[in-house]
């Protein structure tokens, strides 16, 4: 069998990308190419924010709400309008390559080698995914921004991009803050038990000693792990997948972030914990944070987001107001 390894470096960048059907507003082109320091870091921000100033935040805020739920959270989107958009995330023509190689059969002989060379293929073993196609938006303080698309379209690519665990092939990621990923594959240790990794995931987060302590039972109560027992003192790999998911989720939750990504995570908890999550996602928007969620769960991304990302074959097709993006998803 094929030895295969994933990597990231250069690779051709993606053709000219047709703009969304739906744009939302977008600053100014942030920093030339050598702007990686934090000072071209803040004048984009900054860009950006001036250029918010002028976009119509309204075109967050759905047209139609004229369904009972909407109307219910009508005064929390109004309020949310009122406010200045500040941004947190802009991304900027981004384009995200997996390079793989593989060991190939190995009876290369001298007449492919010199039909390569002739023909000036790269190594035959060499094989580029373009995972993510020029995809530009900003994302603004406040805001839960939900992610859809079929499989391997580049939601968790993206990401994982903006996460800073992937870099661009092409493009810019400017960040506020130190975004945070909780993705069903987070790095907890299986062989350590629930408890274990809820103070080595605190801490990893950036919490002191203190404050893992103050929020151990509360994060354990938030996961509901200790319902049917005492789970918390077995190894994680004990654990269904939904346990250890809503472990993750409780341990990410706990702080509140400037940018928090979650990747598939509500799908796997039951309706209670479900319920819970999308409440306390709704708690840390409020505390000012930005809400990234990945899902095919459309239930969960209407209750959960007021604007969609659509992304197919790694570029972005609609970006809009929830019900908008997610009717046209599903009509697809
Ligand atoms: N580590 C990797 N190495 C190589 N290719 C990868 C890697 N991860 C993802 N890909 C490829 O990149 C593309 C996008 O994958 P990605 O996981 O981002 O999609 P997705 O939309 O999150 O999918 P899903 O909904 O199934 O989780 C796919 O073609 C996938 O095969």
């Amino acid at each position: 069998m094929a030895d295969e390894q994933t990597e990231q470096g250069d690779g051709g960048g993606g053709p000219a990308q047709p703009p969304p059907r739906t744009a939302a507003p977008r600053p100014d082109p942030p920093a030339g190419p050598d702007g990686s320091g934090s000072t071209r870091r803040v004048e984009a921000l900054e860009r950006a924010e001036a250029a918010a100033d002028r976009a119509e935040i309204a075109a967050a805020v759905p047209t139609d709400l004229a369904k009972g739920e909407e109307a219910a959270r009508q005064p929390e989107r109004a309020a949310q309008a009122a406010r200045p958009a500040v941004p947190t995330v802009v991304v900027d023509d981004l384009h995200v390559v997996y390079r793989i190689h593989t060991a190939g059969s190995g009876h290369s002989n001298a007449a492919t080698a010199l039909a390569r060379m002739v023909l000036r293929r790269g190594s035959p073993n060499l094989h580029l995914v373009h995972a993510v196609r020029g995809v530009s938006f900003t994302a603004y303080r406040g805001e839960a921004i939900g992610i859809i698309g079929s499989n391997g379209s580049g939601k968790s690519t993206l990401l994982k991009a903006i996460a800073g665990l992937l870099p661009a092939e092409q493009g810019r990621v400017y960040t506020e803050g130190q975004p945070s990923l909780l993705g069903v594959n987070a790095a907890l240790m299986n062989d350590l038990t629930g408890g274990v990794n809820v103070i080595l995931g605190g801490l990893a987060m950036g919490m002191t000693q203190e404050e893992v302590q103050a929020r151990y039972q509360q994060i354990v109560d938030f996961s509901g792990i200790n319902d049917k027992g005492d789970f918390i003192t077995l190894p994680m790999r004990t654990y269904s997948s939904g346990m250890s998911a809503r472990l993750r989720f409780s341990i990410a939750a706990a702080k509140n972030h400037d940018v928090l990504m979650i990747d598939e995570a509500l799908a796997t908890g039951d309706r209670a914990f479900q319920k819970r999550s999308e409440e306390r996602i709704r708690e840390l928007r409020a505390e000012a944070g930005t809400v990234f969620l990945v899902s095919h769960n459309n239930k969960s991304i209407r209750e959960t987001c007021d604007r969609v990302l659509w992304i197919e074959k790694g570029e972005l097709l609609m970006d809009g107001p929830t019900d908008e993006v997610v009717d046209a998803y599903e009509e697809s």
